[in-house]
């Protein structure tokens, strides 16, 4: 019998993603769900965006009686427990169902783990406004920021805002084909959610709008606004008592594994910015390296970058950010270093200047339905740059944009940068 005051209801988790890190995370999170039944129900839903596929002929679930008839993707992975497609063999652990509605993959769910391309969070986290626990908590695994004219946001925050939740942020030196094959590594997430409201405390229960709410700034607000003036208006519904509460112990048991090891932090921009600028240095990492220019071209590009990560983050979301969070932790120099050594990033570019072909073709050829995140982070950044007069103070994002769009060439990386060194 339960004693008075402990938890009764364990935490339901969703995936939203599939792809080559959404299937790797949703394994960590599986194996962990079952390891944990006092925390956690064991079952995992996965968003899956729902394409036909064929098994491929060298996969050991190719049927040749189904001959070449493509199946539901949804459907391979709930029958075979293999994501064939994004994360070819790899056994899945049983207990991740496969959901082609991201609705219901994410009804009743008091976690939401967010990992899927940044181009397609736009339109699946509408669908979710509205049809989720109102006391849920995300946790999001997108490299990128989002863009508008006028404003630069996280994902966790725009998540968050949107969905009028608490959404933290995971991302580190986390190549997904490794950890898929549970090769050691470590991980860095940020998780710091404002004060509770005792004003919108919430019962257990769907609410039918999950939608903001607009109260007063009080003090406590003020502590999350921003170098911008942004300021959440977000008010962080209660977690209903009968659940374990969600704090940096119940982060690190559903993530943490012997081959994944996670530091918690709360620096959830750092945390942020670190794996989404990353992915345009890897971008001039691939084009030296392309060029046939070697190991110190390739580190004189990832100086700069850090330092132009760094910069960026401190200059456009201030108190907020720790440089230490780029130096120190997995999220920062780590994941710059194996991005711009074995990530797609690096390989497409690199793949790019030795055929002589644009990174985009490379992309569509070579990564089977994979997307990149860099060439649109570089416009994304730029276009917010570009809007501010800023574009000179980052020469290495910069040149980048500039390679891709045709405007400079790999040769003139040394120029400018040496310019901006003479500034
Ligand atoms: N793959 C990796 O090694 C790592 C990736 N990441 C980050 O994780 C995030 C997710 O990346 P991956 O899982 O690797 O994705 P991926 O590169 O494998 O992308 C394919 C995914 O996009 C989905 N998709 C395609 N068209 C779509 C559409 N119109 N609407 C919605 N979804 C669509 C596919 O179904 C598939 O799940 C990205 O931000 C990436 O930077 C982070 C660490 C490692
Ligand atoms: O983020 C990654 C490794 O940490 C993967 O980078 P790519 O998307 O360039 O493969």
């Amino acid at each position: 019998m339960a004693t008075l005051g402990a938890p009764t209801k364990k935490h339901k988790v969703t995936i939203i993603g599939s792809g080559n890190w959404g299937s790797t995370i949703a394994k960590i999170v599986a194996e962990n769900t079952k390891e944990h039944p006092e925390l956690f129900q064991e079952e995992v839903q996965m968003w899956v965006y729902e394409e036909d596929v064929m098994v491929p002929k060298d996969s050991k679930h190719y049927d040749s009686s189904k001959g070449e008839s493509p199946q539901k993707l949804t459907s391979i992975i709930n029958t075979y427990h293999e994501n064939v497609k994004y994360l070819p063999n790899i056994a899945l652990p049983k207990n991740i169902v496969a959901n082609p509605s991201v609705v219901d993959a994410a009804k009743g769910s008091s976690i939401l783990v967010f990992n899927l391309p940044h181009q397609f969070i736009g339109r699946i986290s509408k669908q979710l406004e509205g049809n989720i626990l109102p006391y849920a908590r995300g946790i999001s695994c997108i490299k990128g920021v989002n863009v508008t004219e006028s404003e630069i946001s996280l994902f966790s925050e725009w998540i968050g805002e949107g969905l009028g939740i608490y959404c933290g942020a995971l991302s580190g030196a986390n190549i997904a084909n490794e950890i898929a094959q549970e090769k050691w590594c470590e991980t860095t997430i940020a998780y710091d959610p404002p004060p509770i409201d005792s004003r919108v405390a919430t019962p257990t229960g769907p609410s039918p709008s999950a939608s903001r709410v607009n109260l007063t700034i009080t003090p406590a607000d003020e502590e999350h606004r921003d170098v911008l003036g942004r300021i959440s208006k977000t008010k962080l519904k209660a977690l209903p008592s009968e659940y374990p509460p969600l704090d940096h112990a119940t982060f690190k048991t559903l993530f943490y594994r012997p081959y994944f090891h996670v530091r918690m932090v709360s620096d959830v921009a750092g945390v942020s910015l670190g794996g989404a600028l990353k992915n345009i240095v890897a971008l001039a990492a691939g084009f030296v390296d392309g060029r046939g220019w070697g190991d110190n071209a390739k580190a004189a590009v990832m100086r700069v970058g850090l330092l132009e990560m760094v910069k960026f983050g401190k200059e456009f979301f201030g108190q907020t950010v720790h440089t230490g969070t780029f130096t120190e932790e997995s999220c920062g120099v780590a994941d710059l270093i194996t991005s711009c050594s074995g990530g797609r990033n690096f390989r497409c570019a690199k793949m790019a200047v030795e055929r002589g072909v644009s990174v985009d073709e490379v992309e569509a050829k070579e990564l089977n339905g994979q997307k990149l995140q860099g060439t649109s982070t570089a416009k994304e950044v730029n276009s917010f740059l570009k809007a501010r007069g800023l574009e000179a103070e980052y020469p290495l994002f910069t040149a980048v944009l500039d390679i891709l769009e045709g405007r400079n060439t790999v040769d003139d990386i040394p120029a400018l940068l040496a310019r901006a060194d003479d500034d």
